[in-house]
């Protein structure tokens, strides 16, 4: 590879930017920098591309946002897609944006340490295989890196399967199976849908208040709805409006368990990122009783679950759905820009951006529009500072692709 300088044989000298991951966020920043001419470098633990939605996600999964909220920059979906594609859809269109750019990760390279060397002002990046240094790194690792698992009591004693949704690709498995699922974001309600379509009967554990919202109403999505309405009014009378649909298509919840949080569903991803579920079918299968809500677990026991409420209940499988979280602070060494939890300190809209050539994509807890969001911005930014180094005039102008393809040398 004649773009990039290997200094030893472990060692290679990137001259654009290094990107961690090679989901949407990764990919989307790597096009726009090659639509500015400038080089990139992406770096993937696994062995292909939005591993996330490839790997890690259930046979069902449906965007759950129309699709144009869902576009990486400077390409769209194809026309003739549904406006929720599928899982296998979805996947498609990340495999063709790769492809129109010239975007070829490489694969296999688990990011183990990042680190800025104030000396050379450069980022010394060290995978299984050996060190990428550039001067600037884009984090685009995700919000969901690695699966959240609750140290629930007694967890290790049962004698079932354990799940994290992270592993659950559908309910064929679980057929005449009492499930007991934990947690009810959007993957614990759409993961107790599926169970149900395969005859299994699922408990879902709810432990606090929720917000639900239809996905769509009288055929526009919900998301849509409050998008425009935010452009006119106020986010609290936006959330109020939001919540008479809900109550007017879905009816009151309290009943079923279900309690809504005292703020409003917007407000609460803003504040939180605590997403609201959008509902594809699970509430009317909690009406009818097929998916049973549980309070809290206490605990864990060999063959089911004891509840806050004294109840207990015997169980064949139990699926977490309980969340994923940043996988940053495991890598990323003497940061001050991250939180201890891995997300940027700075909030939306400027969380894009650190100090010394760092920056972040797709931490904005804003699904794929926020990675749209970050990507361009990133890419400008970056542009301006390789135009100043490695502009027509400059001697350093080395690359001759604008994307980088390299490996090391494993002889
Ligand atoms: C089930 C599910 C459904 C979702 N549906 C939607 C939706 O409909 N609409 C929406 O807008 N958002 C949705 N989201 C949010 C989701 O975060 C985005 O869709 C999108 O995947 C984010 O892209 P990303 O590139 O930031 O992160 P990811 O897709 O997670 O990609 C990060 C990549 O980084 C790699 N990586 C991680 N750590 C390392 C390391 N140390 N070294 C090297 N590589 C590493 C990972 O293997 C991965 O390939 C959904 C999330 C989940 C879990
Ligand atoms: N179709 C789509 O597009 C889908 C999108 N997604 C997205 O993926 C992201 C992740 O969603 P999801 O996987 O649902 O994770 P979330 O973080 O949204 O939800 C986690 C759930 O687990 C609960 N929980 C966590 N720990 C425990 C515990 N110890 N005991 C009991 N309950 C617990 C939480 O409850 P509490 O609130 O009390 O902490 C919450 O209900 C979200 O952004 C979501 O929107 C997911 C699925 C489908
Ligand atoms: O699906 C997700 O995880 C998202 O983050 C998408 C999203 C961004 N903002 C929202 C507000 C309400 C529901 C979903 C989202």
């Amino acid at each position: 590879m004649d773009t990039c300088r290997e200094l030893e044989p472990s060692h290679i000298f990137v001259p654009g930017p290094i990107i961690v991951g090679a989901g949407p966020s990764g990919l989307a920043v790597a096009a726009c920098l090659s639509n500015r001419g400038v080089p990139s470098v992406i770096l993937e633990r696994t062995d292909c591309l939005a591993s996330l939605w490839q790997k890690r996600t259930y046979d069902r999964l449906k965007l759950h946002l129309p699709k144009h909220f869902c576009e990486l920059p400077l390409m769209s979906f194809p026309k003739n897609f549904p406006k929720y594609p599928s899982k296998q859809q979805f996947i498609s269109y990340v495999e063709s944006y790769a492809a129109r750019f010239n975007i070829k990760p490489v694969f296999n390279q688990t990011v183990e340490k990042a680190e800025f060397d104030a000396v050379s002002g450069l980022w010394n990046v060290k995978t299984q295989d050996g060190v990428y240094t550039s001067t600037w790194l884009v984090v685009a690792t995700g919000e969901n890196a690695e699966p959240v698992v609750p140290d629930i009591p007694g967890l290790k004693k049962f004698t079932g399967s354990v799940v994290h949704t992270s592993a659950y690709k559908s309910g064929s498995v679980f057929a005449n199976r009492k499930v007991l699922v934990v947690g009810c974001g959007n993957s614990g309600m759409e993961v107790s849908l599926d169970l149900c379509r395969y005859n299994a009967l699922p408990h879902m554990v709810v432990r606090n208040s929720v917000h639900v919202l239809p996905r769509d109403f009288f055929g526009l999505s919900t998301f849509g709805i409050a998008m425009t309405l935010l452009k006119w009014f106020p986010l609290k009378l936006v959330d109020t409006i939001l919540l008479l649909l809900a109550n007017s298509t879905l009816g009151v919840t309290d009943h079923l368990g279900l309690r809504r949080p005292k703020t409003g569903p917007i407000e609460l991803k803003n504040v939180t990122g605590k997403t609201p579920v959008l509902d594809v079918g699970a509430i009317s299968l909690i009406r009818s009783g097929h998916i049973r809500v549980a309070q809290a677990v206490k605990e864990i026991t060999k063959n089911g679950a004891k509840f806050v409420n004294g109840q207990e209940v015997e169980f064949d499988s139990i699926i977490l759905a309980t969340g994923y979280k940043s996988n940053v602070p495991y890598w990323l060494k003497d940061n001050s820009f991250f939180t201890k939890e891995g997300m940027p300190k700075t909030p939306f809209p400027n969380g894009w951006k650190g100090e010394e050539g760092l920056y972040t994509v797709g931490f904005t807890r804003r699904g794929l529009s926020g990675t749209a969001f970050d990507a361009v911005k990133i890419a400008d930014d970056i542009k301006d500072q390789w135009m100043k180094s490695n502009g027509p005039l400059s001697s350093r102008n080395i690359c001759s692709s604008h994307i980088i393809h390299l490996h090391f040398n494993k002889s």
